[in-house]
């Protein structure tokens, strides 16, 4: 038979399913993802630490799990909502089932939700703290756990997911560049498409001192993706705002649009039920060209949009914005050799039409030289 489970949101809307993945009980903050595909990407991704993720694709775990494609070195997801899970894996680089790898790391899911009333929930309503649980409890008294729970407004997650201590990920071939990769939770993906392009990568724990940063002498400094709410994000915005003042060319993907935008002076805030998925559509307002791209952010830069504002670090403009709801995706800096995008040019699973942003980060360090 099979084990019943509960998801209970704070509002008190409640759905009940099967147990997906460990038995247990888990807290976190309600998203959902349209991606249709890149369940073990997102899973390991470590920006959704302390997210229950609802994948609005019903069927999940068609190819089971392989050795090749984690993010990161583990499962990062709070809890796992799912609306038809597959009963066999079924492809030739498969090395287990999806719900063997769940319970082999503890993770507690849900099978058997109607994801699509979930999400339509979500999205009126906005994200919200949840839990998930399969230990015969009460829903009411899940509810009162749940209303105790720490909110995603506040978090600061990064010291969680940060390396505890530098490593380098080599060049492919010949060494170009030299950058520090300030680790707020990264995805391996990056530093690869990197590598592709003749730069060593070295990556850094978000504590690092910004005087260390600087000693290092390198071509360039990147800040990653993360969890968490950026507003909390003092340290890496010092970095940040060292790497400007020395002119050090400077790249931020995600958390690290949303770091830079903070050294510039600008705010962050929280979106309602926020953007995740690989199809969305951002344009870049210099050329006019609008890319597909993977996302997966709950809070964004509040920039001016038009008019390049005047900030410590001379003028800086929004350089992207996304077509469904006007929210900034880019920042670019006229006068300092630094720009970031809210979205994941390194998008795996994803489109890859962003992927000539990594260009832009080499033709900065060129500039440089
Ligand atoms: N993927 C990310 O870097 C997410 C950044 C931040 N935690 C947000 O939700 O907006």
């Amino acid at each position: 038979m099979k084990t019943p489970a509960l998801l209970v949101l704070e509002d008190g809307r409640t759905f009940r399913g099967e147990a997906f993945g460990a038995i247990g009980e888990t807290f976190g903050e309600a998203v959902f993802t349209t991606g249709m595909t890149g369940y073990q990407e997102t899973l390991t991704d470590p920006s959704y630490h302390r997210q229950i993720v609802t994948m609005t694709a019903p069927h999940i775990g068609n190819t089971g799990v392989n050795g090749e494609d984690d993010e990161s070195a583990k499962i990062w997801v709070a809890g796992y909502v799912v609306r038809d899970p597959a009963r066999i894996s079924s492809n030739w680089r498969a090395t287990g089932s999806l719900d063997d790898r769940l319970k082999a790391e503890g993770v507690v899911g849900i099978a058997g939700v109607d994801t699509r009333a979930l999400t339509r929930h979500l999205r009126e309503r906005g994200a919200m703290r949840a839990a998930v649980s399969s230990t015969g409890e009460d829903a009411a008294d899940v509810l009162a756990k749940v209303r105790t729970s720490p909110s995603m407004t506040g978090a600061d997650l990064v010291g969680d997911v940060t390396t505890p201590e530098p490593y380098v990920v080599n060049a492919e071939g010949p060494t170009r560049f030299k950058i520090a990769a300030v680790d707020l939770g990264i995805k391996r993906n990056t530093p690869r498409r990197m590598a592709a392009r003749g730069i060593e990568v070295h990556v850094l724990p978000a504590t690092t001192p910004p005087e260390e940063l600087l000693k290092r002498q390198l071509d360039g400094v990147f800040f990653s993706n993360g969890p968490g709410d950026p507003a909390t994000a003092d340290g890496p915005v010092a970095l940040a705002r060292a790497a400007l003042g020395a002119q050090l060319p400077t790249f931020g993907i995600c958390f690290g649009n949303q770091v830079l935008g903070r050294a510039l002076g600008f705010g962050t805030y929280k979106l309602v039920y926020g953007h995740r998925g690989i199809n969305q559509p951002v344009i870049d307002k210099n050329t006019g060209k609008v890319e597909i791209t993977a996302h997966n952010h709950g809070f964004a830069v509040d920039a001016p949009r038009g008019k390049a504002a005047d900030t410590e670090f001379g003028r800086a403009e929004v350089s992207h914005v996304c077509l469904n709801d006007d929210v900034v995706e880019g920042l670019t800096c006229l006068d300092t050799p630094a720009f970031s995008v809210q979205y994941h040019p390194e998008a795996a699973a994803g489109p890859h039409d962003a992927d000539y942003l990594f260009d832009r980060f080499v033709d900065l360090m060129k500039g440089k030289n």
